[in-house]
């Protein structure tokens, strides 16, 4: 049984959460090199991107992250009182995003599945292992928010005109890319001493081999979203990002995705994802603060 400790230093249970949210999405900003997403290198395939617009969007979604932890402790159980909180909070927190970013969007499926993930985790801190957080967070996210609007967003847009599932069925089906594919392979490559940005970059691959990136799917279509997930498997066979052939395979899939203009900025926040739940899970170092 992993559990979050409460006394662990001067900072709330709800105040640590919203830093491990935080702390994750930008990390997984600043790894590199990643395909065609904002890095350390540059901006990828985009152009209204940049790192510092990543980071800054990051730290303006703390206090929405500490609210939405906050709103689970008070309410105390998955219910719709606490889904309608969480919706109402997190589209202030894409108020928030929005202003810091001056309208473009950084985050946004990021507030989606690292809310439900932080207000899951506070739910019940004694049981805080990744599978047990995901099916809190995935009973969420399956009740109706009878609040929300339902624009025609670009995910809603390819779900309908490929028939894929996205980021809403993502979290309801309990965040499988996480927990099948990102998490495993994030521990599979530190145990096989690949180094922490290596086993993170193969994290990413391991997701982005199986997903269907509505992001991306959007911007290139099927054919895009075949070079996606068929260019990193290619990296994963080749040996990964620890090795010399799997480090080519990345940089021809990095200038595929490009000349595809393919962001698979899906994946990269269910990367964010899998290194919160990662960070919630070791229970010790959460204990020392040492994150
Ligand atoms: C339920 C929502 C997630 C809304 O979902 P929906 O699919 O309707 O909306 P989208 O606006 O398309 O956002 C979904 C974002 O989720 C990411 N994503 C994509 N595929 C998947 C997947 N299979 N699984 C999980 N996550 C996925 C992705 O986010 C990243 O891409 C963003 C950039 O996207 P986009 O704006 O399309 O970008 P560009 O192509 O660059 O646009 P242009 O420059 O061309 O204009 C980036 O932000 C990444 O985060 C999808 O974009 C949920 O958002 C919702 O209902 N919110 C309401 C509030 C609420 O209830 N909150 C609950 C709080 S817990
Ligand atoms: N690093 C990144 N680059 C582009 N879009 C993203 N969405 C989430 N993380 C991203």
């Amino acid at each position: 049984m992993h559990a979050l400790n409460l006394q662990s230093n001067s900072l709330s249970l709800a105040e640590r959460l919203a830093d491990l949210a935080v702390d994750a999405l930008i990390d997984e900003a600043d790894l590199s090199p990643k395909p065609a997403l904002v890095d350390r290198r540059g901006n990828g395939a985009h152009t209204d991107l940049h790192l510092g617009l990543m980071h800054a969007s990051a730290l303006a979604l703390w206090p929405a992250f500490k609210e939405m932890a906050e709103a689970a402790l008070a309410f105390g159980a998955v219910g719709l009182p606490l889904r309608e909180a969480l919706g109402r909070i997190g589209r202030e927190g894409e108020q928030a995003m929005l202003a810091t970013t001056a309208g473009v969007n950084t985050h946004r499926g990021a507030i989606w599945a690292l809310g439900l993930l932080v207000a899951a985790a506070a739910l019940e801190p004694q049981a805080t292992g990744a599978g047990s957080v995901a099916l809190r967070a995935a009973r969420l996210a399956l009740l109706e928010d009878r609040y929300a609007p339902r624009p025609l967003s670009h995910g809603a847009q390819v779900a309908l005109r490929y028939g894929v599932r996205g980021a809403r069925e993502e979290a309801q089906q309990g965040f499988p890319a996480v927990l099948q594919w990102g998490l495993p392979q994030l521990k599979r490559s530190r145990a096989q001493g690949h180094g922490e940005q290596n086993a993170r970059l193969d994290a990413l691959l391991a997701i982005m081999s199986r997903l269907a990136d509505t992001c991306v799917l959007y911007r290139a279509g099927e054919q895009g979203l075949q070079a996606m997930q068929q260019g990193a498997q290619a990296v994963l066979d080749a040996g990964g990002s620890a090795s010399l052939a799997g480090r080519r395979r990345l940089h021809e899939l990095d200038l595929q995705l490009l000349t595809l203009n393919a962001s698979p900025g899906g994946a990269a926040d269910l990367l964010a994802a899998s290194l919160l739940l990662d960070r919630i899970e070791s229970a010790d170092a959460f204990i020392q603060g040492a994150l």
